[in-house]
């Protein structure tokens, strides 16, 4: 394949392991040009170790990866790639306008600066030196810098993390914005919503491994559970788990008025419904939406093609 028609970022069987760590598990991953892909997942999910691959800044221990065909660890692969890591050090007595153009001064045919200013909300702060910037501004120049070189692919690691409404909005419209004109776009995120707003196809990772790999709105749907807690009499906890809608039985524990059962439901009003028409006795019901790590922990054992049975065992990221 030459370079010219390869994908941007093919991951094949990519396994990387810290010492007793296995911070990827076999991770496959193919992105085509002109996607904009999210890749979603807890704390310590495996998403900034799979990013550092892809910008070659560490080796697999297993597997391939290749960026526009190349090994990304060969400079010549990364000429065409524009990074933004969680954090990134700006020269704090520079100014922001001399910072752009430092990193323009790097490439044959950099975005004008005007241009980066513009796409970023920096333009007013262009004689602003970089170390009386806010979080928010910071993060915008941060993100503009990845794009000054005009790479045809952008890896993102969160790159909204601890900014106020309007910061994420005017960023996440100038990624849409790039995009639009032709770039391929990788971001890592573990809030929904900032997923929602930007990709198009959306890679969920547990534990190292790729649980999910869909377009948005399945991914949406697979999330979209439900936790049902009720109290029943002994014995008739067992047939709660083939409710219709129920996808797992979260916790039961023995408590003084019966047993307590909280499942996880995909349709928790169906659930319910069958609950009343079956008149299984209960007390205490509470519905709740789960949380994206509770629904992280069911797609480890339900609706995850790439999870093995032993993954159910993962343990709460929460903690
Ligand atoms: N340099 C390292 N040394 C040891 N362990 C590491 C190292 N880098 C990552 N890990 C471990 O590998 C696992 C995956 O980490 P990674 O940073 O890739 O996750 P993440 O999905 O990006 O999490 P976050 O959302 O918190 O950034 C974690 O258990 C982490 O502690």
């Amino acid at each position: 394949m030459t370079t010219d028609t390869a994908p941007p970022v093919l991951v094949e069987h990519v396994t990387r392991r810290f010492g007793a760590v296995t911070a990827l598990d076999d991770v496959s991953l193919h992105v085509d040009a002109g996607e904009i892909v999210g890749l979603l997942g807890p704390n310590g999910a495996g998403k900034t170790t799979l990013l550092s691959l892809l910008a070659g800044l560490r080796t697999p221990d297993e597997g391939t990866v290749r960026l526009f065909g190349r090994n990304p660890r060969d400079p010549a692969a990364r000429t065409s790639l524009g990074t933004t890591p969680q954090e990134t050090g700006l020269p704090e007595t520079l100014k922001v306008r001399e910072v752009v153009d430092f990193v323009a001064g790097h490439f044959t045919d950099p975005m004008p600066r005007g241009e980066v200013m513009a796409r970023f909300g920096l333009t007013d702060l262009a004689e602003r030196q970089t170390g009386a910037l806010s979080g928010g501004q910071k993060r915008r120049l941060a993100v503009g810098l990845s794009l000054v070189g005009r790479p045809r692919l952008v890896l993102l690691d969160e790159p909204t993390t601890g900014l106020d409404v309007e910061a994420r909005h005017v960023l996440w419209q100038a990624l849409r914005d790039y995009h639009a004109d032709g770039a391929t776009v990788i971001v890592t995120s573990h809030y929904l919503e900032e997923i929602e707003a930007l990709a198009e196809r959306v890679v969920v990772v547990g534990d190292g491994r790729v649980l999910a790999d869909d377009t948005l709105a399945r991914v949406l749907d697979l999330v979209a559970v439900r936790r049902v807690a009720l109290t029943v009499g002994a014995g008739a906890a067992d047939a709660l788990s083939a409710l219709p809608g129920v996808q797992d039985v979260a916790d039961v524990s023995a408590t003084a008025r019966g047993t307590r059962v909280t499942l996880v439901a995909s349709d928790a009003d169906a659930a319910v419904r069958a609950l009343v028409e079956r008149a299984v006795p209960f007390t205490d019901l509470e519905v709740r939406g789960a949380s994206l790590e509770e629904a992280f922990l069911s797609l480890t054992s339900h609706d995850a093609p790439a999870a093995p049975a032993e993954a159910s065992t993962l343990p709460e990221v929460s903690r």
